[in-house]
């Protein structure tokens, strides 16, 4: 079947936050069609590729993507039209040069996204293979822990819960993806009856997490570990934590402001912090533990805590091959999370999972706060052997089609299915209490 490009249509549609995406359409010569959308973070990194948005109309309170579109339907789709929807390389390279800036902010990291995305979908369609085997080949059997945030705070509950971002159960013991899932939906209820009970809100938070009004950052550790039990599940055996403090977004002059805690803390304090959350409960992974700006925190971090447990960096390398090069280079973490958005196309993300899984580096594949329905990262995770991702509650419909994608994929695969459990990590949990 012929997979040179013969169209592509951009389009403005609403994410889950409802401000507007984009979403790509992709026909080939050979008869192969695809659909792709963009999601869109709230906690940015400085460092990632612009995201367009037309912030000098009144539509959408400056948040319309009407000039990504254009730029996908007036200047990429010229430039593509007639290459080879296989060579996936190309297409982003081409797209690249179209640009011509160091961050993609001529034509936007979500409209060349749109159209990175929507190629490697349609060139999988071209070949009849599923997207994960198309883009990862035929080793690729590694079913992901999925990290599901069932309790938000920071940004995406509007400071109103903890000031932690987010705090993931990891149920690295089950003996499948299915029986994850299964137990990450159970405590997740669990939850929900145990604030219930205790007269706390029940509201969500953007990735469909609970936002209570939490007195301290400990006190979602405390309830977590609570609502595993109920679950009938062992905590640190069966289940694990997993933590994106997100902590760019309160540090502040050098120092960490825990608003809920009314506490300055100076980098040092911060990892004490994080050293005695580590010792009381089985937290197996810190995302963001420290500032973006902050590489002395992150190296002390690293030096206290990363033989113990996976120190994920995201704000702080943004997917970035040459940021994630300098991490390594200065040992300030041992794993990357993985945002395809954050560095805006396909051939960058697997470079960057590369760079880090040819370190000995863990990759962690993300979802943004703002998401659509688009289950690319399930398919992506599964390629690229990244043992585990974050997609949010297990609940609310852009979360759980990326988790209910990986269902399918665990299906498709069947008896060679392997379900990473506890191999997802750099550091195996341990966790004796
Ligand atoms: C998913 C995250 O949030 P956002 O998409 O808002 O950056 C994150 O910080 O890891
Ligand atoms: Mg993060």
């Amino acid at each position: 079947m012929s997979s040179t490009i013969s169209t592509l249509l951009a389009r403005e549609i609403l994410d889950s936050r409802g401000n507007p995406t984009v979403e790509v359409e992709c026909q080939l010569a050979g008869g192969a069609w695809a659909r792709a959308a963009v999601p869109s973070g709230a906690s940015t990194g400085s460092r990632e590729a612009i995201e367009l948005r037309d912030a000098d109309s009144q539509r959408y309170r400056g948040k319309g993507v009407l000039r990504a579109v254009a730029g996908v339907n007036d200047s990429i789709a010229p430039a593509v039209i007639g290459m080879n929807a296989a060579d996936q390389a190309a297409i982003d390279q081409r797209m690249i040069e179209l640009d011509g800036t160091e961050n993609k902010s001529r034509l936007g990291a979500n409209a060349i996204l749109g159209v990175s995305l929507v190629v490697a979908r349609a060139a999988a369609v071209a070949k009849n293979e599923p997207l994960y085997r198309s883009l990862g080949g035929d080793s690729t059997m590694r079913l992901p822990v999925p990290h599901m945030n069932i309790l938000n705070g920071g940004v995406h509950a509007h400071w109103q819960g903890a000031d932690f971002q987010e705090f993931m159960i990891a149920p690295y013991g089950a003996a499948s993806f299915r029986q994850a899932l299964e137990w990450g939906s159970e405590v997740y209820h669990c939850l929900l009856d145990l604030l219930e009970e205790k007269g706390m809100s029940v509201g969500v938070g953007d990735e469909g997490g609970f936002a209570p009004h939490v007195t301290s950052n400990e006190e979602p550790f405390e309830l977590i570990v609570e609502a595993i039990s109920r679950a009938g599940l062992q905590p640190g055996k069966d289940m694990g934590i997993a933590c994106d403090p997100a902590s760019s977004e309160f540090f502040e002059n050098g120092c960490y402001h825990l608003r809920r805690e009314e506490r300055h803390l100076e980098p040092e304090e911060m990892v004490a912090y994080y050293e005695k959350l580590t010792t009381a409960y089985p937290l197996v992974l810190l995302e963001d533990g420290m500032g973006q700006d902050d590489w002395p925190g992150w190296k002390q971090l690293n030096a206290a805590l990363g033989e113990r447990i996976e120190l994920v960096g995201d704000d702080v390398f943004c997917t970035n091959p040459k940021l994630i090069a300098r991490g390594i280079e200065e040992q300030i973490a041992n794993a990357v999370l993985i945002k395809l958005n954050q560095i805006g196309t396909v051939t960058e993300t697997i470079s960057a999972v590369r760079l880090a899984q040819d370190h000995g580096w863990g990759t962690f594949v993300s979802h943004r706060s703002g998401e659509t329905v688009d289950s690319f990262i399930a398919d992506l995770t599964v390629a690229m052997n990244a043992g585990h991702l974050k997609s949010g509650a297990p609940a609310r419909g852009e979360r759980v089609e990326k988790y209910n994608q990986l269902l399918r994929i665990e299906e498709q695969l069947g008896d060679a299915a392997h379900y990473a459990g506890c191999e997802a990590y750099v550091r195996r949990p341990t966790f004796d209490q």
